[in-house]
């Protein structure tokens, strides 16, 4: 890798070998056009309505019929979302078109609170969760992605036997990584994230869950893996086996290879960004994992604060190299940079609470997530816990664009309301994949 020291870098071997029909090259940084209008409502442009062909508008989707406890279900039109609405449809005007997200907001403009229509594909969004709807992902795109990560999984990585192919298609990463990512100029670009995510799903499955994982000797394997994502420099005489090392399991193959591609196209800093929200998300896997090995069911809120690092924050927040341009790095270290980023990882991972809730009953152990961990701590009958967990979603989603919002009035520069608009789209394009995921997916019958 080409931030790497000479102890540190990978061997021309070990690089991945570039498929010979359409090659994954890698994606380029391109310059943020230099347009600096102040939006008036940017929070409207973060989730404009969405308009499915042939469909005429329809209202958005009934409150549900047993209505949260505590904090209400918002609808989609409060004075603070009016103003995120028009932030993050964008600036207008001269010179400004290219500042648009592709395909997101391709469609004719219309009253941007006018209510989504209800979406096309398969699946049923928990009732009363606050989200917005997005539209159906580019299928041309979704089967290019798809075709060329089972591509790279099966022939570059190794990921896995013959025998969980029919899980990795279940996992339908090309749907979700071209939802999250409208602005992505290419399919290069698309490619830097679905294969960080299939890599991170890899780790996740095989070092801790349901594919061999377990909580006993987690922090070992996870600090070896890290090392593919930020590498050891070591003495000459240690240097082989750790290049070795990289290669000895699916896990490491993936991050490793996922890595080389993503730092050739990000900057040395989006790359050392992701490798901080990495160390995150590793740290918070091992307090996961102590409290599985102790029997410990956290408070809330130690669940909550445990969450904010067992998280999708490494997703949303590659965004910008996905896009292909930088949110430099002084602008993403601001205070309120960080309190946005790390609402919408919150909320986004609250959302894989609530619709994995049912799988997690499922599964062997005594699976923690919010739903469960309310239910146990504050007394509550599962149906009375999931809905409290639904609220306690709603708030964090609020809480995301109302941070989004007070960010883009602070800072109005282009980079940050693209960055902020790509930080929603991934938030929705999450929530969609989560609904329609029904292969992996289904909701609890409390309605
Ligand atoms: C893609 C990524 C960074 C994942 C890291 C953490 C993770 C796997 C999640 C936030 C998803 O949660 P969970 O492990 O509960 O996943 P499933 O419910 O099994 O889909
Ligand atoms: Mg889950």
């Amino acid at each position: 890798m080409p931030d790497s020291g000479p102890l540190g870098s990978s061997p021309p071997e070990q690089r991945p070998t570039p498929p010979p029909a359409v090659p994954d090259a890698p994606a380029r940084v391109v310059a943020d056009p230099p347009v600096t209008p102040i939006p008036s409502g940017f929070l409207a442009s973060l989730h404009p309505p969405v308009t499915i062909p042939g469909r005429p508008p329809t209202p958005p989707p009934a409150p549900p019929s047993a209505p949260p406890t505590a904090v209400p279900d918002a609808p989609d039109t409060t004075a603070a979302d009016s103003a995120l609405r028009a932030v993050l449809r964008g600036p207008t005007g001269p010179g400004t078109a290219s500042l648009a997200v592709a395909g997101r907001y391709s469609a004719p403009p219309s009253d941007p609170v006018s209510p989504a229509p209800a979406p096309s594909a398969a699946g049923r969004a928990v009732p009363g969760l606050y989200h917005h709807p997005v539209p159906e992902p580019d299928p041309v795109r979704v089967e290019e992605v798809s075709r060329r990560i089972k591509r790279w999984a099966e022939d570059e990585v190794q990921l896995y036997p013959e025998e969980w192919e029919g899980e990795f298609d279940g996992f339908s990463v090309g749907r979700y990584m071209v939802a999250c990512h409208p602005d992505a100029p290419t399919v290069d670009h698309l490619m830097l994230a679905t294969r960080l995510m299939v890599a991170e799903n890899a780790v996740d499955d095989c070092y801790c869950e349901d594919h061999g994982g377990s909580p006993v000797g987690l922090g070992g394997r996870l600090l070896l893996a890290h090392t593919a994502l930020d590498h050891c420099h070591t003495t000459a005489e240690y240097a082989p086996q750790w290049r070795e090392s990289l290669a000895s399991d699916p896990p490491r193959r993936a991050y490793h290879s996922a890595m080389d591609y993503f730092v050739r196209a990000a900057t040395p800093s989006q790359a050392d960004r992701y490798r901080h929200d990495m160390a995150r998300l590793h740290m918070g896997y091992l307090a996961e994992a102590a409290w599985a090995q102790t029997g410990h069911v956290p408070e809330v809120w130690e669940y909550l604060a445990m969450r904010q690092f067992n998280n999708f924050r490494p997703c949303p927040t590659i965004t910008d190299t996905v896009g292909g341009y930088e949110l430099p790095a002084d602008l993403h270290a601001r205070p309120d940079t960080q309190r946005v980023i790390a609402l919408a990882g919150n909320a986004t991972t609250i959302v894989n609470d609530l619709y994995s809730y049912t799988k997690e009953l499922d599964s062997p152990g005594h699976h923690l997530n919010l739903p469960v961990v309310i239910a146990e701590r504050e007394r509550l009958s599962e149906r009375d816990a999931y809905l409290k967990a639904v609220e306690v979603h709603n708030e964090l989603q609020h809480a995301f664009e109302a941070a989004a919002a007070d960010l883009a009035q602070a800072c109005p520069l282009p980079t940050v309301l693209r960055f902020l608009r790509g930080v929603a789209a991934w938030v929705d394009g999450n929530h969609d994949w989560h609904r329609t995921n029904t292969y992996r997916y289904s909701l609890p019958d409390f309605w």
